[in-house]
This record gives C-alpha cells, structure tokens and sequence, in this order.
C-alpha cells in the first residue's frame, strides 16, 4: 500500500493554478510596498494561495501579526478557512459572526474586519490585511479600503494587499498615490463567445433550452455547465424546469442563502453532467473546477436607493461588460449569451458601486459608527449631511 505523508497529502491539495508561479513576485512585493494590487480571473488561485504566502512572509520576516483575508459573503469565508486550513495542514479561523478562533490566518467577512477596526483603530493585531473581491465594490469593501489607507500613514508596517477580477488597477494605484505593484495573473484561452438573443420566449425559458441543447449537443465533452441568473426564485424556477425536461444532469443551485454543506457540492464530483445554476455568487464569490459552458442571462439583482421616495430596494438590472468578460471566464470552453451583440455594446463599462447608489444614510451610519468625518473615498457617495461638508 502507498502511504502519503502529510505534505504530500498538503501538496495533492493544491493543484497547478494559473497563481502558482507567481510566488516570489509576491513576496519581494510585499517586501518594498506597503501596497500590492493582484489582479487575475475567477479560480487562479488568489483567495487560496495569497493568504497563505502572506503568513509564510509574515514568518520569514519574524513577524507575530495575524494575516487576515476579507471575504464579500460569509459562504466563502467558511468554505475557504476549512480549505485553506486542509491546505496548509493547520488551524485556520474564520469569522464571519462573533466567532473567531486563534490560529495565523483568519478570513472573515467584511463586516467583521470594520468591527474590528472600531475596537482596535490601528489594528495593532494585524501584520497584512487582505482584502478580496475588490471588483464586487461593494459599499464595506470601499469604506474598509478606505479605512486601511489611513491606518497606513500611522503604521509603515503594515502591508495590504487588494485583489479581484478585471480591476482598474490604474485608478487603485493613483487612490493610493504611493508605489504599489500590480500582479497581473494573466489567462491565456481560446474561449468561444456566441450571442444567441431572446426570441418570443421569456430569458428563464430560453435559458432551460440552452442548458437543455448544450447538454444533448456536446456529447463529447460531459464539462459542467454555469448559468448565471438574476435570483435566488429564478434559480429554483429554472433547476424544476430543468429537472423536468431532461434526464442525465445533476443541477446545483447556487446563492448566497445555501448552508455550507450544501455549497460544498459545487465541488463534489457528479454522475452526470453538473449543471450549477448560480446568481451573481458565482462570477468569482465561489468558484469551482470543471465549468466547460457558461450560459449568461445577461442581468444581476442589486440594491438600489431612489432619492425620491428615500426607498432602497432590490431591482433587477442590466450586468455591465465587465460583469459579462468576469462570468466568460468561468468557462473553459464556451460561452453562450442570452442577448445581442448589440445589447453588449450598450451596457455599462463598470457596475455602479455600491456607495454611489446606496442610501446615503447607510455610509453616514458606518461613519458615525467608526467615529469618522469623511475620508478620501474612492468614488464618492451621495452628499450627506457630513458629506457636503467634506467634498
Ligand atoms: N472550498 C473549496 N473546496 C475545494 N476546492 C476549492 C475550494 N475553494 C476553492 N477551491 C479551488 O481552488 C482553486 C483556486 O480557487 P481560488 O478561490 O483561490 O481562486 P481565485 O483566483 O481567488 O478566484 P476568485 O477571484 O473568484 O476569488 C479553484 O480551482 C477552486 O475550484
């Protein structure tokens, strides 16, 4: 019988990933700029592999911080902690509500990192903070980068390092006006993009067919398929109507109110041909191997503050290009879609981040919270009460 000791058993975990040779480049980054930037497609390996180089530069350097790794949803949180701990065959937390642990290296959601900031202003704990899913821009993930930028002038020892997918690293480095280097981990692939727009058909209907001719079309490569809808209800709608019109696929929903086990099957090996039927999450939140098809509905579920009525709510809208380049590259092999090439060329570049269009008086709250005036934003929320006084 063969026995695998415990590296080789560590080593089998971590595959070839597109990150793998990037290492050293990483360290020497770290060790002449305060701030590094790593840019590269959903699942080349940064959300795992970054973290744990940080701790072994942290090591090298003889430094006692803890590394901390943010996370957008608490699903990825989890699920990476218990990955990268199998990993690095040791303890790694994660801290998603109150809990928290005590080994080198926590993830833990964003919200929890600004709580923590609020007890411990210089986060005197910490030696590197990381801070992931930058392209999401969500609203925590703006006001904690801009957070950071300021401890920075306090604490020359502390490094950041901020990465994601198909960023503006340009605009990044210039926010921070200091030297920060840009890793870009790039991705060559000979993907096919088709457009194939909706017809009389409603985009949930058109989205089973396409599933249901990719499945009986490509006989010869069994690959997963990925399809992006809008919610958490068209995710359910459209895995029954799969279930019912087609036998040999196993379809998976993925959203962000999965508990963990159920998440973990995006990873598990299927009998037949897996079919992940996703929401947003799936663009680079959790990412898994073996997606050959991605099929794009082309609209994403966001939050949207109307100034008028001082209502937010959730609107489903238009994906910008980036969203659309983010989702392709899912796919190993093809992608499919569901509007006109047309229709791409008339959306947006970027999304909307989250502080332009939220409620102002959520970011007024958070400020408050951290006892803030303002500080130099990223892109600038709507005025508020504090806000006029300070653009
Ligand atoms: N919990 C998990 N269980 C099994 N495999 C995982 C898990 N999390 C990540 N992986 C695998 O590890 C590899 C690298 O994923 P990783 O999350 O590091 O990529 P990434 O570049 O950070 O993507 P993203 O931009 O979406 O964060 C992928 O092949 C992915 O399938």
């Amino acid at each position: 019988m063969v026995q695998m000791d415990s590296s080789m058993a560590r080593l089998s975990l971590s595959p070839h990933l597109p990150i793998s040779g990037w290492k050293n480049r990483f360290m020497a980054s770290l060790s002449h700029s305060s701030t590094v930037i790593i840019d590269g497609k959903a699942g080349s390996g940064k959300s795992t592999q970054i973290p744990q180089w940080a701790v072994e530069y942290s090591r090298r350097e003889g430094n006692r911080g803890l590394v901390a790794c943010t996370q957008s949803c608490r699903l990825s949180t989890v699920s990476l902690a218990i990955r990268v701990g199998e990993e690095m065959g040791e303890k790694v937390d994660f801290a998603i509500g109150q809990e928290q642990r005590g080994g080198s290296l926590k993830y833990c959601t964003d919200e929890w990192m600004m709580r923590e900031m609020k007890m411990s202003p210089l986060l005197d704990e910490y030696s590197i903070v990381i801070i992931d899913q930058v392209n999401e821009r969500s609203l925590t993930t703006d006001i904690l980068i801009g957070l950071l930028k300021e401890i920075l002038i306090l604490r020359r020892d502390l490094r950041i390092v901020l990465m994601g997918s198909s960023i503006d690293c340009d605009k990044w480095v210039n926010y921070f006006g200091c030297y920060c280097p840009i890793l870009s981990i790039s991705s060559k692939s000979s993907l096919i993009i088709e457009y194939s727009p909706l017809t009389h058909k409603s985009l949930l209907d058109t989205a089973v067919d396409t599933v249901v001719f990719l499945h009986l079309t490509e006989k010869e490569n069994r690959g997963g398929i990925l399809l992006f809808l809008s919610t958490q209800e068209e995710v359910e709608l459209a895995r029954r109507e799969i279930r019912r019109r087609v036998e040999g696929i196993e379809s998976i929903p993925l959203h962000s109110d999965l508990p963990h086990d159920q998440l973990m099957r995006v990873h598990c090996p299927s009998n037949g041909r897996k079919c992940v039927v996703s929401t947003s999450i799936g663009e680079t939140s959790i990412v898994f191997d073996g997606i050959s098809f991605v099929i794009d509905g082309g609209f994403t579920s966001t939050s949207i503050y109307d100034p008028i009525s001082r209502d937010e709510s959730s609107q489903v809208i238009s994906i910008s290009k980036m969203t659309a380049k983010r989702r392709t590259e899912r796919a190993e092999v093809r992608t499919i879609r569901l509007y006109s090439e047309d229709e791409f060329e008339l959306m947006s570049e970027e999304e909307i981040p989250e502080i332009v269009r939220a409620d102002p008086s959520r970011v007024e709250k958070i400020m408050d919270e951290m006892g803030m005036d303002g500080f130099d934003f990223f892109d600038r929320p709507a005025p508020t009460r504090w806000g006029i006084a300070n653009y």
